[in-house]
């Protein structure tokens, strides 16, 4: 057992969803059951239209003026339709998503033991554990969660690999870079859906904080009783989500009172609008409630990235 943080929030106790798996998969203790009205509806496919906007970024940056203009329309109406959507062709390099999974993987992977020497306290959210458990009472997600915290300028990733510890350091500090830098290109060609100067967002945050957390999904034989992520939305300006590769999914969008799941499409990350979008431009661009269920066979790590100002 891993010593219990001394802390005056009382969580009560909270199991590790991956141990749980491994000692007795059926079993879905109480604190994961969610009640009748949050269960998720595992089986209803969206009808085809009903899928989230893809962006190809390279028409935005490169393409002809027709191209250009068409895709800032898309782009336009994924911010006041949909809070979601998918871009494609965003020139980071493909090598590197896969590193970022890998590592990712490889953390969650290890002993628990390991695992728990980066232990997030209860209350806070950096490190490993179950973030935002703030009571005893509260349904616990189906997902372990690795936070790590960014500082503007210099990137501080704490020493987590206990083999090779450059490896990860290194892969999620060049990672992170190739993010910030789709995000501040994003955040200029939405500035210019909304007609104001491409380095508006930019002036207005300086060099915004940005934040990552690794989620991991592992397998559950109750999906229909658990979830893997609460409902919620960000308070970000911008989250990018890197679902891995052969993900089976699992994000799901609520759209006009329906889960609408979001549909892993390759190499494509998926980007939504936070809070402080929608308040800065008021409530035109939408901050969408989303929420992440769990699949029975396949477990998913995913990859996720914050900017904030
Ligand atoms: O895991 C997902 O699919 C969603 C993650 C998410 O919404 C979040 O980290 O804020
Ligand atoms: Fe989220």
């Amino acid at each position: 057992m891993a010593p219990v943080p001394i802390s005056p929030i009382n969580v009560g106790h909270i199991d590790d969803v991956q141990e749980l798996r491994k000692s007795g998969p059926a079993t879905i203790p109480e604190r994961f059951v969610r009640d009748m009205t949050e269960r998720p509806t595992l089986d209803t496919a969206p009808p085809s239209p009903n899928t989230v906007p893809v962006i190809d970024f390279s028409r935005l940056v490169k393409g002809n003026k027709e191209e250009h203009k068409s895709e800032m329309l898309e782009l336009t109406r994924a911010c006041e339709e949909w809070g979601f959507f998918q871009v494609i062709n965003h020139g980071i390099d493909l090598g590197l998503l896969k590193s970022i999974e890998k590592v990712a993987k490889d953390f969650f992977m290890l002993p628990l033991d390991e695992k728990q020497k980066h232990q997030m306290l209860p209350g806070t959210v950096q490190g490993y554990g179950q973030a935002f458990v703030f009571s005893e009472d509260q349904k616990l997600d189906w997902c372990n969660m690795l936070a790590l915290g960014l500082e503007p300028h210099f990137i501080r990733v704490p020493q987590l690999w206990p083999t090779e510890p450059l490896k990860f350091s290194e892969t999620v500090e060049i990672y992170s870079g190739e993010v910030r830098k789709l995000c501040q290109h994003l955040l200029e060609y939405i500035a210019m859906t909304l007609n104001l100067r491409a380095d508006f967002f930019e002036e207005m945050f300086g060099v915004a904080v940005q934040a990552i957390r690794m989620n991991y999904y592992p397998p559950c034989a109750r999906p229909d009783l658990v979830l893997g992520l609460s409902p919620h939305s960000d308070g970000s300006a911008l989250t990018v989500l890197q679902q891995g590769k052969g993900s089976p999914g699992g994000l799901q969008i609520l759209k006009d009172s329906i889960w609408v799941p979001v549909q892993p499409v390759p190499n494509a990350f998926v980007i939504n609008i936070g809070d402080t979008l929608e308040v800065l431009t008021n409530g035109k661009y939408k901050s969408v409630e989303h929420r992440a269920v769990t699949d029975r066979e396949k477990g998913q790590a995913l990859y996720r990235h914050i900017l904030c100002p």
